[in-house]
């Protein structure tokens, strides 16, 4: 093991990692509540502004991914679409079976200066985590309780107001609604049996609702969906833990632009689009598997050092005053206090592990695990 192996592996290391996301992260979400009184005065600055503040904070993921643990992520896509990418809004599809989909999802944000303005269907519980669930809020982040009855109504709102938003944006949806789980998988498969659809070995049957809710509402604004499918080189199950020791992954994304003018208007015929392209997917993740490669021509898209230099900016602020805070308290000699600060440090830790947690698929939500009473 080498020096940078070892000191990345090392507790310490990683302590001071949470510390510099959490402290900049409450920082930065307490700058984005001082944005709400822009927001009656100039709506368009106020997005950019929170644009900008959210670049800060998801940022600092795309470089513990792409600096920190060196994991490389190789784009597959057909080169000519690709000067398109992050000069237009597009509604990303992907599939929901990693642990860090979604920080690879956002170093290709990054890739393609779309990171600050990434949007996201994403559960109601989310919006509790601080730092990115926070922060989400201003950023317009939909939100659903993966429940139709409400969803149909708020998510739709949501979306409309992401019509006039002043930046290019890609607003991903992971329409398995889950994450992958041998347990969940069977269940979906049975419903899709019940259904009368081919069976589906590497995802879970999609979730249409919010697709078409997605598509009719963003018609006009958005200009592609992007079918994106995503694996690991080796077979490998990659965690943020693992991100955090050093551990160096490579993703692999398949990406095909298809124009938002031929997706089909209806309900039932944007399902059944929805269900014949996973199918396809299933079978470029089959592909994936058996030859260790997507179909189409590798693009090159190199990391970039933006999120680099805003973690290293980041880093700077908030450990010199840690730094002068534990001299302090050291010099001060009084065991109350230090007792006191000790009993933060453990709080703020238990508070990081928990964030940690919520993106553990062991820790996954029962959501999927038995028929949705709607069927
Ligand atoms: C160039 C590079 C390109 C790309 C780069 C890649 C990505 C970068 C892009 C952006 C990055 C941005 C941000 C990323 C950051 C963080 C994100 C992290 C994670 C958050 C993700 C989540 O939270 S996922 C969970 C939330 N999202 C969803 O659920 C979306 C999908 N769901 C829906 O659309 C649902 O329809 C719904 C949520 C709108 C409503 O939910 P509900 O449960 O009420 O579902 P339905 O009404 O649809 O369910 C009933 C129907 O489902 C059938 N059914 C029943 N049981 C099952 C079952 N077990 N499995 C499957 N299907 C089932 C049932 O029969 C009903 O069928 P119908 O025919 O009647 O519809
Ligand atoms: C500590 C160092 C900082 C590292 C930077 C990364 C920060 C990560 C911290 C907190 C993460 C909070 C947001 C995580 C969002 C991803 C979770 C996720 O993928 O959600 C799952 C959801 O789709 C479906 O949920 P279920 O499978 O039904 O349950």
């Amino acid at each position: 093991m080498g020096l940078g192996e070892c000191l990345k592996s090392q507790v310490l290391c990683h302590v001071l990692i949470g510390y510099v996301f959490l402290a900049s992260g409450l920082l930065i979400n307490l700058l984005q509540l001082c944005t709400l009184p822009v927001w009656w005065l100039n709506k368009s600055l106020a997005r950019r502004i929170n644009c900008r503040l959210g670049y800060c904070i998801s940022s600092q993921s795309v470089a513990i991914l792409d600096w920190w643990s060196g994991t490389e992520c190789t784009l597959y896509t057909d080169p000519k679409m690709y000067p398109l990418y992050g000069n237009e809004n597009g509604i990303v599809v992907l599939n929901h079976q990693f642990e860090i989909d979604f920080m690879c999802g956002w170093s290709f944000c990054d890739r393609f200066g779309v990171l600050g303005s990434a949007k996201v269907l994403v559960k109601k519980e989310l919006a509790y985590v601080p730092v990115i669930g926070w922060m989400w809020y201003f950023l317009e982040i939909v939100f659903c309780k993966r429940k139709w009855e409400e969803d149909r109504i708020t998510v739709s709102q949501s979306l409309q107001k992401l019509r006039d938003y002043p930046e290019n944006f890609w607003f991903l949806l992971f329409c398995e609604g889950t994450r992958f789980t041998a347990k969940k998988h069977q269940i979906s498969m049975e419903v899709a049996e019940k259904k009368g659809l081919p069976k589906l070995k590497h995802h879970l049957l999609p979730r249409t609702k919010g697709f078409w809710l997605t598509i009719q509402n963003l018609r006009g604004t958005v200009a592609a969906v992007y079918d994106s499918t995503l694996n690991f080189r080796n077979n490998e199950s990659p965690s943020l833990s693992g991100i955090l020791s050093g551990k160096k992954y490579h993703a692999d994304l398949y990406v095909r632009r298809i124009p938002l003018e031929s997706i089909p208007e209806g309900e039932a015929e944007c399902a059944a689009w929805l269900h014949k392209l996973y199918q396809e997917k299933d079978g470029f993740q089959e592909q994936y598997i058996q030859t260790g490669r997507y179909p189409g021509p590798i693009v090159s898209t190199p990391r970039r050092l933006g999120p680099l230099i805003n973690w290293l900016c980041w880093s700077a602020l908030v450990l010199f005053p840690l730094g002068a805070f534990l001299v302090s308290l050291l010099s001060s000699g009084s065991t109350l206090t230090i007792l006191a600060s000790l009993a933060f440090c453990y709080g703020a830790s238990l508070l990081l592990r928990w964030m940690i947690g919520q993106t553990e698929i062991s820790r996954s939500s029962g959501y999927g695990n038995k028929v949705n009473s709607s069927s």
